[in-house]
């Protein structure tokens, strides 16, 4: 698209428009078509250099004095040689007068000549008078030319060029050697008809330069409209330009906000890309470190397994020597062992044994003792008839008292001889004879023989006998002892009573006849040898033995119980345990034969502290109320603290509730029993040594726990001991 080039488009100007302009506004403006009038300037230049000839060989021709300038009155005088008025010629000065100063220098002259010429060109434009006087300057020249110049074909060249110049035929025409041919031809065959084909040739150049003209002034418009369209192009352009400008930033805009916002949005990314890339980086140090560190255990690692390994291998050639070391020990061990189980089984059988002879003499002197009772009372009654015939005599009053007191205060072991050695006991037992119950049993499963101070003579062979007064202790385990020793032996001794306890049981025993028991008494026999009958009666000699202590208040039935069990009979009023008694029974349990040595105490007070030391060695206890008498429920927890005291809690305990035959006096409800039973872990029953209900069921329970608890300990013993083999020992 073609910018505008700046050129001025400018019309041409008419010539000879305004006269006093003269030849130079030729020049003045640039022709837009000047490369195309070239040509035409170049005819015209030569024409024009002619045209300056005859001007000035007509200015020469006014200026006839020489003097340089033509006033008017020389114009006047060419009135006479030239066919004009003077009025017309009055005109032409004053047309030729540019600066109006009434000379005509030689240049206005000239240059009004030219112009007078030139306006000849464009005869339609020029005023009717000025073609007038164009006319008559022809006309002037063409009779002067005819009359001055005849037959001078250089005359005739010139007016013919004169002619042309002013019809501004170069212009026009290329060639116009065929008009000059025809213009020759005519002024020389038809001279009158030569203005007509000059009017002609004026009509027919001016339609030309019109025609010529328009062309031009079309040229012009059409440039005129190719720059207005270059300019609307150029504005439309523009216009383009300023919008694709404007789109341009708009969309640089709208690109660098989009960009900033992402460049932003990555600059963040990069600055949370940064910091994990510095957290990577610390962690990366950290786990360097970690590394290093673990390299470096790793190190001391291998050293210490080393060493370790070392050491490893010396412990297992010890462990070797040791192991061999051990087999030896153990086989030791072993042999030892089957030995300590020989002997064991060797001691329990004779334990048992003697228990069981013991038992025998127990029964056979039990029956002694009631005939000695029975002989007794007989005594006393003499005796009371002595006494009431002596009534008055009170001096043997207080003797008397003192001395049935003694007999009847048969305890043993605790009441010494009645001599009054301990006189202080004597009140104690009145508080036990004071009971309805008779107090009669001695303790340690011997009768106790009693001095028959009623009978008041010693019996045969010095002085009577001191009653026995031993407590056999079932911490001692005596009865081997008895077994070894005979009965020369003293079983224990009470522990108040050392000083008193040193006489041998055979010689008391044996003293005992002399007392002149009655026949029924067993003395006469072995006692073993009944015992012995017994125990053949008995189907194998039991396997293991358990000693069991019986405990409860006083008067709860515990001895009842016992004989129950052991004789399977009940006796009614039966004296109260004085001391410690005990029973041995063999028991079928699960196969096995279970020996119970069955430890019978007495339930009243003043016997607690043995009682007390009888739990020690116990493997297990009976504690047992009466469930016809609240207070002796109240006191079985008494009972249990004492037994926990001395034992803690590592033997069972069988709870019983006697009397269940006499339900209608019953004080103790059944529950009470089974909670108290059960916050404590024990076994419960509730029996009847009357009746016998349960008594069997309830200790054959306590023995087959022992049993098991027993089993249980032994197969414990044998495999921390001895984990290669299972053997049955008695731990
Ligand atoms: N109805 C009835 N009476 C019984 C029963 N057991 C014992 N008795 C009686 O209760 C009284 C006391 O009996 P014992 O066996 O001597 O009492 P204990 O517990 O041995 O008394 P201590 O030896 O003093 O501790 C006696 O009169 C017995 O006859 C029983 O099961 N039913
Ligand atoms: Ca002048
Ligand atoms: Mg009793």
């Amino acid at each position: 698209m073609a910018a505008p080039d700046g050129r001025v488009v400018c019309r041409p100007q008419r010539l000879g428009q305004g006269s006093g302009r003269g030849p130079k506004g030729r020049g003045a403006c640039l022709h837009p078509l000047d490369s195309l009038e070239q040509k035409e300037t170049q005819e015209q230049t030569s024409g024009q250099l002619d045209m300056l000839r005859k001007a000035q060989e007509f200015f020469q021709t006014c200026d006839a004095e020489g003097k340089g300038f033509i006033a008017r009155k020389d114009m006047q005088r060419l009135h006479k040689e030239l066919p004009l008025s003077l009025e017309d010629l009055e005109d032409v000065f004053d047309a030729l007068d540019a600066d109006g100063n009434g000379y005509l220098t030689p240049e206005e002259f000239t240059t009004g000549f030219s112009h007078f010429f030139f306006s000849q060109n464009n005869p339609s434009q020029e005023d009717a008078g000025e073609q007038v006087a164009q006319r008559h300057e022809e006309k002037v020249y063409q009779s002067r030319g005819n009359e001055d110049l005849g037959d001078m074909g250089e005359d005739e060249e010139a007016q013919f060029q004169m002619l042309m110049d002013r019809l501004g035929a170069q212009k026009v025409l290329e060639d116009e050697s065929d008009v000059k041919q025809l213009w020759l031809q005519l002024k020389k065959d038809e001279p009158h008809l030569l203005s007509n084909f000059e009017d002609f040739l004026t009509r027919i150049f001016s339609q030309l330069q019109e025609a010529h003209e328009e062309k031009n002034e079309l040229e012009y418009a059409l440039k005129r409209k190719i720059a207005a369209y270059d300019e609307e192009i150029q504005h439309l352009y523009e216009e383009m330009e300023q919008q694709i400008k404007s789109e341009k930033e708009q969309f640089l805009l709208k690109d660098t906000e989009r960009f900033q916002a992402r460049s932003q949005e990555l600059e963040q990314k990069l600055l949370c890309k940064e910091q994990e890339l510095e957290q990577l980086t610390q962690k990366q140090k950290r786990l360097e470190g970690q590394c290093t560190a673990l390299h470096h255990d790793k190190h001391e690692t291998k050293a210490e397994n080393t060493k370790l390994k070392l050491t490893n291998q010396e412990l297992a050639r010890e462990l070797e020597r040791t192991s061999w070391e051990l087999q030896d020990a153990q086989q030791q061990l072993e042999s030892l062992q089957q030995e300590a189980c020989k002997l064991h089984q060797e001691k329990e059988m004779e334990v048992y044994r003697v228990t069981e002879s013991l038992q025998r003499e127990k029964a056979g002197l039990l029956k002694q003792l009631d005939f000695l009772r029975e002989r007794n009372k007989h005594l006393r009654d003499e005796r009371d008839i002595c006494f009431q015939k002596n009534k008055a005599a009170k001096a043997n009053t207080a003797a008397s008292r003192a001395s049935w007191k003694k007999r009847s205060g048969s305890v043993i072991g605790k009441y010494v001889d009645g001599r009054g050695i301990l006189r202080s006991q004597s009140e104690e037992e009145e508080e036990v004879f004071s009971i309805p119950r008779r107090s009669s049993l001695g303790l340690s499963g011997y009768p106790l023989t009693e001095e028959e101070p009623g009978t008041g003579e010693p019996g045969p062979g010095g002085p009577y006998p001191r009653p026995l007064r031993r407590i056999i202790s079932i911490e001692e385990d005596p009865l081997p002892q008895l077994l070894d020793g005979g009965f020369e032996q003293p079983l224990s001794k009470c522990p108040e009573e050392e000083e008193v306890s040193d006489q041998g049981v055979q010689g008391q025993i044996q003293e005992a006849p002399p007392l002149k028991l009655t026949p029924t008494s067993p003395r006469g026999q072995p006692v073993g040898k009944e015992a012995v009958c017994k125990e053949e009666s008995s189907p194998s000699a039991p396997d293991r033995l358990f000693k069991i202590v019986f405990v409860g208040n006083s008067a709860v039935g515990k001895t009842s119980f016992l004989r129950r069990f052991c004789e399977d009979r009940f006796s009614p009023g039966m004296a109260a345990t004085v001391g410690i008694d005990y029973r041995v029974k063999t028991v079928n349990v699960d196969d096995s034969q279970v020996a119970l040595q069955l430890w019978d105490t007495a339930g009243q007070e003043r016997y607690r502290c043995i009682t007390q030391q009888f739990f020690r060695k116990a493997d297990g206890v009976i504690v047992m109320y009466d469930l016809t008498d609240k207070q002796s429920f109240l006191s079985v927890r008494r009972w249990l603290s004492s037994v926990e005291e001395a034992v803690g809690d590592r033997v069972p305990v069988l709870l019983l509730g006697n009397k269940l035959d006499n339900e209608k006096e019953r004080e103790v409800p059944r529950g009470l029993g089974e909670q108290l039973a059960k916050d404590n872990n024990l076994i419960f029953y509730e029996c009847s040594a009357y009746s016998g209900h349960n008594t069997k069921e309830s200790l054959l329970h306590l023995a087959r726990f022992l049993k098991e608890q027993e089993d249980t300990v032994r197969e414990d013993t044998i495999q921390v001991g001895h984990p290669a083999k299972k053997k049955s020992c008695c731990g």
